[in-house]
């Protein structure tokens, strides 16, 4: 993933330094773009351990339309921990806008349109699922656990529109994150999205194409920046392939089980704090 060591880089020798809403400062770019194709391997970084279970069960509750942090802790996943109240609630958020986006008609489920849509119309230039739902975007100025309380979503989506491709039997999809958390949240959003195209061309009998990720702001918090340093000093190692153990019978029937990465040799984690 050389792309994503030279976005880290372009932060680190153009970045205007700018504050946020987390008070925690920030390296930033505006407007980046990188692609890997999935021949090439499974895009898990190897110049710092990641934590795939958090990767691919995050991805599956997702899908499940889940918006409470229960399940992910029961699947050993803590990473929305800070942002879910005491509940584990998380308002709104991407599971519920991907398979149930409300209108006046009842919810629509974006994901079962995007699988008809690659099987029945490939060639269409609208197979695109979007989280952007302005209804029910949280308000800045108030914490994520009083905007979950009072209906909203605890954040407002990051990868927030995905887009698929067809075109000689591959499937390619492009994401659009409006606002990028460049060590900790682009890794697992890259992989992520890595994931859900390998699942979406098995469901469609695709190949596996590219992944595009587009950045907006594109930012290293201050307090990475030594994180990223040692990150830059490593060397990449050969990529792991990814292994789908069987085929079930719709997209929402996945389970972690199913998915075999292989060949993953990365350097050791390298710890940084969130930004909440
Ligand atoms: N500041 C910030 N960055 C993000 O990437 C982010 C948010 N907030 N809020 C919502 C979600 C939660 N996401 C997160 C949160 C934490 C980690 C994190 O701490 N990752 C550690 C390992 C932790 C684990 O897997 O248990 C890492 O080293 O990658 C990653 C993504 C992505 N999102
Ligand atoms: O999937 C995700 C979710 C969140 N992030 C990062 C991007 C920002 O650093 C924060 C969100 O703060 P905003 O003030 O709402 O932009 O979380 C990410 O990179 N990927």
């Amino acid at each position: 993933m050389n792309p994503y060591l030279d976005l880290l880089r372009d932060i680190l020798d153009n970045g205007v330094e700018k504050g946020d809403r987390t008070g925690t400062g920030t390296l930033s770019v505006f407007g980046r773009q990188y692609r890997h194709d999935l021949a090439a391997g499974f895009p898990l970084l190897t110049t710092k351990k990641l934590h795939f279970r958090s990767i691919a069960n995050e991805l599956l509750w997702f899908l499940r339309g889940d918006t409470n942090t229960r399940w992910l802790k029961d699947n050993g996943v803590s990473i929305w921990d800070e942002w879910a109240t005491e509940s584990g609630d998380l308002g709104p958020i991407y599971g519920a806008q991907w398979t149930a986006w409300p209108t006046d008609d009842g919810p629509v489920n974006q994901i079962d349109y995007v699988v008809e849509t690659l099987r029945n119309n490939p060639d269409s230039r609208r197979i695109l699922f979007h989280g952007w739902n302005v209804g029910f975007l949280p308000d800045e100025a108030m914490t994520p656990q009083d905007n979950v309380r009072a209906g909203r979503m605890a954040l407002p989506p990051c990868h927030l529109l995905y887009q698929f491709y067809v075109a000689g039997g591959r499937l390619s999809s492009q994401l659009y994150i409006r606002s990028s958390d460049s060590f900790l949240g682009l890794p697992y959003n890259t992989a992520s999205l890595a994931l859900l195209t390998h699942l979406l061309a098995q469901q469609c009998d695709l190949q596996p194409g590219e992944i595009i990720v587009t950045t907006g702001d594109s930012h290293i918090y201050l307090n990475h920046l030594e994180q990223v340093r040692t990150q830059l000093a490593r060397e990449p190692r050969p990529l792991p392939t990814l292994h789908l153990r069987r085929r079930p019978a719709t997209i929402y029937d996945y389970s972690f089980e199913d998915f075999e990465v292989r060949g993953y040799d990365p350097h050791p984690p390298i710890p940084a704090p969130v930004a909440v």
